[in-house]
């Protein structure tokens, strides 16, 4: 089983957070984000390489920084991070890696306990033949999606990708799992998201991301802000087959 974790330009990522982050801070958070996950595959036994499909400079350093292979987007003909992923994972299938792993950079709260869990549910239900989602609180993305390498699975990253990813699952033959993961179902995309991070990250969670917020005085500004309100979602767990 290897990774493959896509990575915008950091320039462009996290747009969303626009309007509470400024430009070096956007792309300082994307780095920290990306190290807690790349610090948890790389001590992860279950998973034996990790492939970032990148665009910029800042990808490939912090891919070499974790040992792990780049990909440059800008050598392949690829437009997007669906393209960018099918790229990666015709790679890893060449390379004759037969189960991939594609996961987002903006999970800065998956923990190692969770990927084993994610692979345990995989690995037990005969993999050539099954697609696993982790999706993300809402069911509506796709943080985390297992699949054979050789699958025929079109890949539709975008809005309610976790309902496009179950009927391409289907069309591919292949059995969809969905298993809800309580740190890897919460992307950091809005506002409200980075709220909820400051209140519930902790232990050794998100490490380098709160380090970053701390460190940057995001922290202190965010928790300062009355603009931002936020509700919990319930982190109730889930598996449906
Ligand atoms: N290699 C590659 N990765 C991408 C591309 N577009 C998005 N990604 C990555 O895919 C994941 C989901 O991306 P998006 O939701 O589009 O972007 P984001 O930066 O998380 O958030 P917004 O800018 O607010 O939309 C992130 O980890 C991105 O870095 C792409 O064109 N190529
Ligand atoms: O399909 C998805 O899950 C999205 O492309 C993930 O990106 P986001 O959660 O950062 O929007």
């Amino acid at each position: 089983m290897w990774a493959l974790l896509p990575l915008k330009r950091f320039s462009e990522a996290k747009q969303r957070l626009s309007g509470v982050l400024a430009p070096g801070e956007r792309r300082g958070l994307f780095r920290a984000m990306v190290s807690d996950v790349l610090t948890v595959l790389q001590s992860h036994q279950g998973i034996k390489g990790v492939l970032v499909v990148g665009q910029d400079f800042a990808a490939r350093d912090l891919a070499s920084r974790f040992d792990a292979d780049f990909l440059s987007e800008s050598s392949l003909a690829v437009v997007g991070l669906n393209e960018a992923v099918y790229a990666g994972i015709r790679t890893l299938a060449l390379r004759g890696i037969k189960q991939v792993m594609v996961l987002h950079g903006d999970l800065p709260l998956i923990t190692h306990a969770e990927v084993s869990e994610l692979l345990d549910t995989h690995c037990q239900e005969g993999q050539s033949s099954v697609v696993t989602i982790a999706p993300d609180k809402l069911a509506l993305g796709t943080n985390c999606l297992i699949c054979p390498t050789d699958a025929d699975m079109t890949f539709f990253y975008g809005s309610n990708s976790f309902a496009a990813h179950s009927k391409s699952a289907f069309r591919a033959g292949l059995q969809l799992q969905a298993i809800s993961l309580p740190g890897a179902s919460r992307d950091i995309d809005t506002p409200e998201d980075l709220q909820a991070l400051l209140r519930i990250a902790g232990d050794d969670r998100a490490v380098n991301t709160m380090h970053y917020l701390h460190a940057a005085g995001i922290a202190a500004r965010l928790r300062g802000s009355s603009a931002a309100v936020t509700q919990d979602l319930d982190e109730q767990y889930y598996r449906v087959s």
